[in-house]
């Protein structure tokens, strides 16, 4: 059954009254609805009525009730004009009491939901916490056989993961598995939302087991001014001053012409690792798949898994009877380590013939090297290799950057050079390229574990143009993107794709895309490369973090705890 297809399902919040902040996203099933829900006008319109005519009856029959004691009229004789006064007078009252009285007590009766402190929030009540989530919290709020799927899955007759097979739909499933979570952990989800993902479009492809989503703040930067062309860099991070840094490294380079970008490989690698009786068998495997002779045979066998891999290279390194066989092959516009662990599979199927003894310890033998820092990727590459390069003129540095070429130079020696190399880093020859690679990563929806090895860069800065303006370079041999497969094609980080013109597969020229995005990830380290080291040749990075990562209320209350 295949359930992406399915329409997403589409479930009605019981209260669809929204409040000043409360979005069509957030709308909350649980909420209560309220007395005041009953009226035809708007909540504010009503109340001014209602007041409006209690004052002006009350001033009319006062000014009638004084009247008749001066002409000594009796009290009960009444004209027309005055019941229907008194009338008005009685109806505003009743109103008045019950907005006043009705929906105050209401406030006690029902229990309160999340909505009810945003609203507190904007009419600037203290909030009160909810309840603890217990077992029977919203039991109510389930549909009979809703609540029996809970049970069982409470029970262990339903595995949670199978939910969404079995249901068909996606969205109850995550919102049964959450409710069945929150009942066994007496922990409440709260604050984690549901609503708002398609559920559908993850199934099979992104998550499993889901139960909501979490919130990333999208920032954007930019202009990218990046081999001619302008860039809007979407990033996504929760910490603040990192776009403001890159939107100012970005400003310096557009200030001075742009930057360059040069892609030289682009190459992703897996190695599985196999095992003989003896080295020397392991080195008879070795001598065959690295025999330029063989070479089209297998790249026929590897290229049959997919119509975009295509096999490049076989290197291999031998340990004892081990031998880690790693291939390297372009992936079109996908990151491409499903396509390439398929095409190595049916490898290692074809070679098994040849080598019966052959035996497979791992697809993965760590040689390829995967989620890991290592020196193999470092030196080789993996994924897209490219250097991204600028001249900035010594005004921008000292107007833009706000300091001066010969020590923002020395700096990144002494930094980003000899302070890796005494640190024994692989890779990270950088002040923060991982910072800009990971909020990219995120809003771009590429694998985020893959930021291990994308962000190995060396950062090289120079005075050139006889002092007259440094040149700024990051090479980065392991960026790992794709426009297509994983996260890419979920809405949001879609959408990020779009507004930097890279959305989905490249028709005309397959890979275009994704080696597009990998010179964008490069242009987007090089501002933020330039702007952060500048921040810290003029001391500037720790108010500059002060000022956009820490709230003022944080700050305000360490000064008052101080
Ligand atoms: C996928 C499994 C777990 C199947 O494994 P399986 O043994 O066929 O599964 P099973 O159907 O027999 O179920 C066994 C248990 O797995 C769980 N399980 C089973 N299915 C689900 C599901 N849909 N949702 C949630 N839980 C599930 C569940 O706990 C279940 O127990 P039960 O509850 O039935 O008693 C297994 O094949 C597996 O672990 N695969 C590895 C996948 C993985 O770790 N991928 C990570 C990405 S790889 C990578 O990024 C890095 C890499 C590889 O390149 C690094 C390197 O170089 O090494
Ligand atoms: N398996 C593993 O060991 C690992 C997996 N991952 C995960 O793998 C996923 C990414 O795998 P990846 O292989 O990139 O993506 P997919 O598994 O989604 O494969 C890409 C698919 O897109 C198709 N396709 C259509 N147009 C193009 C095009 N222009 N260029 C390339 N492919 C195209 C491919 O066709 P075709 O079928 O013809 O190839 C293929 O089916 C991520 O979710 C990541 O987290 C991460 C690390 C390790």
């Amino acid at each position: 059954m295949d359930l992406r297809r399915r329409p997403p399902p589409n479930p009605k919040p019981l209260n669809h009254r929204r409040r000043p902040n409360q979005t069509a996203e957030v709308a909350d099933p649980n909420s209560y609805p309220k007395a005041s829900d009953a009226l035809p006008l708007p909540l504010y319109l009503t109340n001014g009525l209602f007041v409006t005519l209690f004052f002006t009856v009350a001033y009319f029959l006062l000014t009638r009730w004084r009247e008749k004691i001066r002409t000594s009229t009796p009290l009960h004789v009444v004209t027309l004009s005055e019941i229907a006064a008194i009338f008005s007078l009685f109806a505003s009252v009743i109103y008045l009491l019950g907005f006043f009285g009705i929906d105050f007590v209401q406030s006690f009766v029902a229990p309160r939901t999340p909505q009810d402190d945003d609203w507190n929030n904007v009419v600037g009540l203290e909030p009160t916490p909810l309840p603890p989530p217990g077992p029977k919290k919203d039991e109510t709020l389930l549909s009979k056989e809703d609540e029996q799927i809970v049970q069982s899955v409470l029970s262990g007759t339903t595995a949670s993961y199978e939910l969404e097979a079995k249901l068909g739909d996606c969205r109850r499933a995550a919102a049964i598995r959450r409710e069945a979570l929150e009942r066994t952990t007496g922990r409440s989800l709260e604050g984690l939302p549901l609503d708002g993902l398609d559920y559908e479009s993850i199934l099979g492809q992104c998550c499993e087991n889901p139960v909501g989503y979490v919130q990333i703040p999208v920032g954007v930067a930019g202009p990218l001014l990046l081999d001619g062309k302008e860039y809007m860099v979407p990033l996504a991070t929760t910490e603040g001053t990192l776009v403001a840094s890159i939107n100012r490294g970005l400003k310096a380079i557009y200030a001075s012409g742009g930057a360059i970008s040069v892609l030289h490989k682009d190459a992703m690698t897996r190695a599985p690792i196999v095992r003989f009786g003896s080295a020397v068998r392991a080195a008879e495997l070795m001598l065959f798949v690295e025999d330029p002779l063989n070479f089209d045979t297998l790249a026929a066998v590897f290229n049959r898994s997919s119509r975009f891999a295509k096999l490049l290279k076989i290197q291999c390194q031998i340990a004892g009877r081990n031998l880690y066989i790693r291939f390297a092959c372009s992936t079109g516009d996908a990151m491409g380590m499903n396509m390439i662990s398929k095409g190595v599979q049916y490898v290692l199927e074809y070679l098994q013939n040849d080598f019966p003894d052959m035996e497979v310890i791992g697809i993965s033998g760590n040689f390829c090297s995967d989620k890991k820092a290592a020196a193999v990727n470092w030196i080789q590459g993996r994924g897209k290799s490219v250097v991204c390069e600028a001249i900035i003129k010594e005004e921008v540095v000292r107007k833009v950057l706000k300091t001066n070429m010969d020590s923002l130079a020395g700096l990144n020696v002494n930094k980003n050079l000899i302070g890796s190399a005494m640190a024994g880093t692989v890779g990270g020859f950088n002040a923060h390229a991982s910072n800009i690679v990971s909020a990219l990563f995120i809003a771009t929806g590429q694998d985020p574990a893959q930021n291990v090895e994308s962000s190995h860069c060396i950062t090289q800065i120079e005075s050139v143009k006889n002092g007259k303006a440094i040149y700024i370079a990051v090479s980065m041999p392991c960026i790992e993107v794709g426009t297509i497969g994983g996260g890419t094609q979920l809405a949001s980080q879609s959408a990020c794709l779009n507004l930097l013109g890279v959305k989905g597969a490249n028709r005309e020229s397959p890979g275009a895309n994704a080696r597009q995005l990998a010179r964008i990830v490069a242009g987007a380290v090089l501002a933020g490369e330039v702007s952060l080291l500048a921040a810290i040749d003029t001391d500037q990075l720790m108010t500059s973090h002060m000022k956009y990562n820490r709230s003022s209320k944080d700050v305000m209350h360490l000064a008052s705890t101080e």
